[in-house]
């Protein structure tokens, strides 16, 4: 056992002086290293040292519930983030914002928002129309699936967010805050900028040699700006004018014009927290349900089942909507068997403690940038069966086509503790509902040149490689109750 003076470390490679383990971690995100080098020392916690920071990263859900939920209060932080966060601007993130007051008061604003109620009255009516339109643009372009998708997810986020409803990708909205996202995605990947390794970095000038990270995190920087303050911006002028649809923007909003105590700081935190959720929750989502799509792609048999299941509930004479959620316990399945057979964030976001701490014995030093390995925890046989490579939705049902609640739902999915996912319940909804209208409406098939890739893009966030497919409308009486819900809304 390696030890820190006297005290014992967890287990984990044995490291150079001053550097650590950096060169024992491949560049990149890597759940699947991280798994395998935890077997090789027997272990469901694996510690390494990142040039002097300390990173454990947690293989079990016992590990995970111990260190990341039992005991959140020291466990919830952030580490910081030298260039996506200090440098290029991100740190007003819910994200990456420190584990405090700002951050409880932001939980607070959202969960209000997202609250049941809101849900059912706000969200539902928008997410359905999202998904309709979405489907009207499968039936005119099929082979655009994946651009679609992430104007289904950006388009989602706009719209319950600020009341915009973009029409089309050219958005400049829509552009705005894709072109932000898509810097912190790049810039955050780990091991791609030195300044992450090495913080001092941040204080050398721009024109010093080498320092060329400084010039891109400006550009950055002015990005997530406009992405931030032109959205808010527009819902107020909306408001002022009247030609805004409701939204959580303009609901705090209001809520700003009766309250006496309401401040400048506060307006920032509304600005801040309602700018978190494009990049938290388009990326996500999109990816989420390419890869359910890849999934019945690969198994007709699925995909059979799957229209069987909505056919019986919802007939062939309307499209599904969100009231159907609880009924149909093989939708649910798809969706929970997408979560679980291929995270969206297999190393979720990292925590960091806040004071020292003693686990099992071992000494866990303040600021350990603590990882739960959602990949490990939803792909640990002992929980999901010896088939857990397999994309088989029915571990999750009985024999009668009930949901099996002795098998756990892949919550790590969604991360941990106080920093739990907060828009896991609009997630879920969004997923439900866009599984559920496929299945409805379209045959997905193999594309005609080549057979679909299974490999994964694996940087902040992993997503199925394109892939070809085909999607053919499953009869022309359903493309007139798609056509139909479209005029409707
Ligand atoms: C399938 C879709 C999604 C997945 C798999 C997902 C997953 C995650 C994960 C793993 C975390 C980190 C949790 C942790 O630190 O332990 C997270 C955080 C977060 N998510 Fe999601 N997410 C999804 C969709 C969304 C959506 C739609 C929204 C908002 C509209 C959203 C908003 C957030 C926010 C604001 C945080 C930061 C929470 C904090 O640090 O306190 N997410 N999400």
């Amino acid at each position: 056992t390696r030890s820190s003076g006297k005290r014992h470390l967890p287990p984990g490679p044995k490291g150079w002086p001053i550097i650590g383990n950096i060169f024992d971690v491949p560049k990149g995100v890597s759940h699947i290293t991280y798994m395998e080098m935890a077997k090789t020392y027997g272990s469901d916690l694996l510690y390494l040292n990142m040039a002097g920071t300390s990173m454990l990263i947690l293989h079990s859900v016992e590990a995970v519930n111990d260190l990341l939920v039992e005991q959140a209060a020291i466990s919830s932080d952030r580490p910081r983030f030298p260039m996506v966060g200090d440098l290029c601007g991100w740190n007003f993130s819910l994200s990456l914002i420190p584990y405090g007051e700002q951050w409880r008061a932001s939980r607070a604003l959202l969960a209000q928002q997202l609250s049941p109620q809101n849900m059912q009255t706000y969200q539902k009516p928008c997410i359905e129309e999202n998904i309709y339109q979405f489907l009207n643009r499968l039936v005119e372009t099929p082979e655009e699936l994946q651009s679609h998708l992430y104007l289904l997810a950006g388009r989602s986020v706009l719209s319950t967010t600020y009341g915009i409803y973009p029409r089309d990708h050219h958005d400049p909205y829509l552009r705005t805050a894709e072109k932000a996202t898509r810097g912190f995605s790049e810039i955050a990947l780990r091991g791609t900028y030195q300044v992450d390794i090495f913080p001092a970095l941040k204080y050398v000038p721009e024109w010093f040699p080498g320092a060329r990270f400084k010039a891109r995190a400006k550009v950055e920087k002015a990005n997530v700006e406009a992405m931030i303050c032109d959205t808010l911006e527009f819902t107020r002028r909306g408001m002022e004018n009247g030609t805004v649809r409701s939204s959580i923007a303009s609901r705090l909003l209001e809520e700003v014009q009766n309250d006496e105590s309401w401040s400048e700081d506060k307006h920032v935190l509304l600005r801040n927290v309602l700018g978190s959720l494009y990049a938290a929750g388009v990326d996500t989502v999109a990816a989420s349900i390419h890869t359910v799509i890849l999934a019945l792609v690969l198994n007709p048999d699925i995909l059979k089942k799957g229209q069987a299941a909505v056919d019986v509930v919802v007939g062939r004479d309307r499209l599904p909507n969100l009231d159907d959620k609880g009924s149909i316990p093989y939708i649910d399945a798809l969706v929970m068997e997408g979560l679980r057979w291929r995270p969206v964030v297999p190393l979720g976001m990292p925590h960091s403690t806040s004071q020292e701490n003693i686990y099992r014995g071992y000494h866990i030093p303040a600021n350990t940038i603590v990882i739960g390995n959602a990949w490990a925890i939803l792909h640990n046989p002992a929980t999901y069966g010896s088939d857990v490579d397999q994309f088989r939705p029915e571990r999750f049902l009985n024999s009668d086509g009930t949901l099996n609640d002795k098998v756990p739902y892949p919550s790590a999915a969604f991360g941990y503790g106080r920093r739990v996912c907060a828009g896991k319940s609009i997630a879920q909804h969004k997923l439900w509902i866009t599984v559920a209208c496929l299945l409805a409406c379209f045959d997905l098939e193999k594309g005609v040149k080549a057979e679909p890739s299974t490999e994964y893009l694996n940087e902040v966030l992993s997503f199925p490689r394109p892939y070809e497919c085909t999607i053919k409308l499953r009869s022309k009486e359903i493309e007139a109750l798609i056509k139909a819900m479209v005029e409707a809304g």
